[in-house]
């Protein structure tokens, strides 16, 4: 709803109220339209003020709306009238405007910013183009290949890009609604010929043409076939070159395709699935609103490997305290110097200071002393672990809070080697952990659901999407990762070859291919892990056992090119060639060719003819498999967890809404189906067998993805 009063006389103030951000439901636009009409009724009114209650302007369109049949007066024609108003309109923004609330903005004649205000057009981050005039109107108030970069990338900006940009008129440190009554009582009166942008005409530059031609190719590179980011080239087109009410009917005519499709679904899924792993639930009922997280303000960080340094960094942007404790002398002057550039270049990229005071580094863990909570990111190596552990104990203060961010060693076995096993969680982050904005926040039967809250928001606080999961071999996302690289390598042994393998997953929207990952990430890593399993044996044996463990299939293809010492990138040879050690562009190796032939040869296999869709299916479907059982065994909460770890951690792409969101868009029925297939067709492989979970979905009439909570509870209720 809308609230209106009259201040100083001779001004309309208008105050949308819809905690907590002040979206444009139904309920809010009418609320707007009627205030607008009482205000430019009232002849004692000579200008106007619309802001938001709660130091917020407005979040845009209600989100929740889309897909329900929407009520109440739409956006564009309450827009207009703003704009035609023959009395000053003037937006006071206060937190964030964001995509139809700046569009509402942007139908004001004036906008005032508080400095601390953030303003953009988002919308192509929930598969839409900004569709209430907003790719018809910045254009004309900016200019084009500054709409462009706005509108394509879905950025926020500060109110002083907003104010350099030209998209507001004042910034503010005051209060912005006593600035913006001030500033429309000082224009009571004025023409406002000049103030209505939707009659600009748009500056277009000399060689539209080829900037079009250039953006949309970037687009469509970046897109990974999300659509809505060319939908808004297009719209931004339609603005540079039709008047306005023809570039406002292409606006729409683009919304329509955009607003139904299965990728703004998709996105939004993602948008409140992000939201919704905030409040985690552990299977002992403790939850995030039950649960009161410890201040921290001081951290340690033990171990400055490529992990620790990230984790430091992370850390001192979050404005924490950090200690930096790294043992060998040679690689903690490496680390400082490393630490020091990636702090430097950070602030760089983002404006500020580099928040260099905030590390101390030092050689000893007695520097842990006085810390609120610590993250171990050693080797990964159990006993190293248990040893720091135990030295940790007996370092730090009573209470402090022991971390360790391994990747899939057994969390629980960590925690029962200290005194204290409810002060022990595990923080997994993902490399490069300064950049990649997941965690994996691990807790054990014996983690008390303080150190979980208290590592939730310390995630939070680092702007990471933050996820509560449970203890097991390579909790969430590195247990199901393993499937999808073991079917990966099978492909191999039957006829793929790299290449095409990553040509299906990249062309489905990963920004890399398994194995070209595989070259980044270094070979060596997942071989380590392999020979600590006994899987990876020496030697190119033949044979049929040679190619079984435990009774079942597995390909030691990987082992034998680590063999070879082709680590990836590092070495310049992996699965592909690069120029030399480092260098990152990958390039086809008639090496590997021939090694898969001789290999195939070796093992009698013979190679057949694989398509994009059995790529898929194998390696997208065994995963997701994966994932039911994860939710069968209780090790995630609910599907929208396993989705925002694949989305946020490992590249999944957002338009497909995660793998389970994915699952239920292809239908549980076909990946069942198809999955009963493959497991027929390779017995040997046990992995691809369905799970019970994904057949009791089926046999329930494959629900929406928000109910298979339900079902999962029914299950276990009859175990
Ligand atoms: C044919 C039809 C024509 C349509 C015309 C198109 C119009 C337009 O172009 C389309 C749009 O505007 S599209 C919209 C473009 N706008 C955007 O993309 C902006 C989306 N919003 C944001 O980016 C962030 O929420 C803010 C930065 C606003 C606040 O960040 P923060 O302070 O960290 O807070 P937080 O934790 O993030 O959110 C708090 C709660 O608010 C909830 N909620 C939030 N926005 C909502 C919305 N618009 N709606 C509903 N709900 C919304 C959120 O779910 C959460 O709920 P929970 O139940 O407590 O979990």
């Amino acid at each position: 709803m809308a609230q209106y009063t009259r201040v100083s006389g001779v001004v309309g103030l208008i105050t949308l109220q819809n905690p907590p951000v002040n979206a444009l439901s139904a309920v809010v636009r009418q609320g707007i339209v009627d205030k607008v009409e009482t205000a430019l009724s009232d002849p004692k009114v000579k200008s106007v003020v619309i802001c938001g209650q709660n130091g917020n302007f407005c979040g845009g369109a209600d989100i929740k709306e889309f897909g329900t049949k929407m009520f109440g007066p739409p956006l564009i024609p309450m827009i207009h009238s703003i704009e035609a108003a023959n009395k000053p309109v003037v937006a006071a923004i206060e937190g964030s405007a964001l995509g139809g609330g700046l569009e509402l903005a942007l139908g004001c004649h004036y906008r005032i910013a508080h400095s601390k205000a953030r303003l953009g057009l988002p919308e192509v981050t929930l598969g839409l183009l900004p569709a209430a005039g907003g790719s018809q109107r910045l254009p004309r108030l900016i200019g084009v290949p500054a709409a462009l970069n706005l509108i394509t990338t879905g950025r926020h900006v500060t109110a002083a890009e907003a104010l350099q940009l030209g998209i507001v008129d004042q910034v503010t440190d005051h209060n912005t609604v006593d600035a913006a009554v001030k500033f429309a009582l000082s224009v009571a009166g004025r023409s406002l010929d000049a103030r209505r942008i939707s009659t600009y005409p748009c500056p277009r530059p000399s060689d539209l043409d080829a900037l079009f031609e250039e953006v949309m190719q970037k687009v469509r590179q970046s897109a990974r076939g999300a659509i809505a980011p060319v939908a808004c080239v297009q719209a931004v087109r339609a603005a540079a070159t039709l008047p306005y009410t023809q570039g406002m009917e292409r606006e729409k005519e683009l919304m329509a395709t955009l607003f139904t499709s299965g990728q703004a679904r998709a996105m939004q899924y993602i948008f409140f699935a992000q939201r919704a792993v905030g409040r985690w639930r552990m299977p002992s009922g403790a939850s995030w609103d039950t649960s009161k997280p410890r201040p921290v303000t001081k951290a340690a960080v033990i171990g400055l490997g490529t992990m620790g340094r990230g984790i430091a960094v992370a850390l001192a942007r979050a404005g924490l305290s950090v200690v930096a404790v790294e043992t060998q002398e040679k690689q903690l002057l490496e680390a400082k110097q490393a630490m020091s550039s990636m702090l430097e270049r950070g602030a760089k990229r983002r404006g500020g200071v580099p928040a260099l005071g905030l590390i101390s580094y030092s050689q000893s863990i007695q520097a842990a002393a006085d810390v609120d909570l610590v993250i171990e990111a050693v080797f990964e190596d159990m006993a190293l672990k248990i040893e720091v552990f135990k030295q940790l104990t007996a370092v730090c203060k009573p209470g402090t809070l022991l971390c360790t961010n391994t990747s899939g060693l057994d969390v629980d076995q960590l925690a029962s080697e200290t005194p204290n096993p409810e002060l022990v969680v595990g923080m997994h982050f993902f490399a490069p952990a300064h950049v990649m904005n997941l965690l994996e926040v691990v807790y054990g039967p014996r983690s008390s659901p303080q150190a979980v809250a208290t590592a939730m928001q310390l995630g939070k606080k680092m702007g990471k999407a933050s996820v509560a999961v449970g203890n097991c071999s390579g909790f969430v996302g590195n247990r199901m990762l393993k499937l999808y690289l073991e079917q990966a390598s099978f492909l191999l042994e039957e006829g793929a070859t790299p290449e095409l393998v990553d040509r299906a997953l990249e062309e489905f929207g990963f920004p890399m291919g398994v194995f070209r990952m595989s070259d980044l990430s270094g070979l060596d890593v997942g071989w380590r892990v392999r020979k600590a399993a006994g899987l990876a044996e020496p030697g190119e044996a033949s044979g049929p056992s040679a190619r079984i463990r435990k009774g079942y299939r597995y390909s030691p293809i990987g082992d034998l090119v680590c063999e070879q010492g082709r680590f990836g990138q590092k070495t310049g040879r992996g699965w592909y060639q690069y120029e030399k050690p480092g260098s990152r562009v990958a390039r086809s190796d008639p090496w590997m060719h021939s090694f898969l032939e001789q290999y195939r040869a070796r093992h009698g296999l013979v190679a057949r003819s694989i398509d994009h869709q059995e790529v898929l299916e194998r390696c997208l479907y065994s995963l997701i498999n994966e994932g039911f059982r994860i939710l069968e065994d209780g090790i995630a909460a609910g599907p929208e967890d396993i989705d925002v770890i694949y989305v946020f951690g490992y590249g999944w792409p957002r338009h497909r809404g995660g793998p389970m969101f994915y699952a239920s868009m292809v239908g549980l029925a076909k990946v069942l189906e198809r999955l009963e297939h493959y497991h027929q067709a390779h017995p040997d492989v046990p992995n691809l067998q369905p799970c019970s979970l994904l057949r009791r979905l089926v046999a329930s009439g494959s629900p929406p993805v928000h109910m298979w909570r339900e079902v999962r509870k029914k299950l276990h209720s009859q175990l």
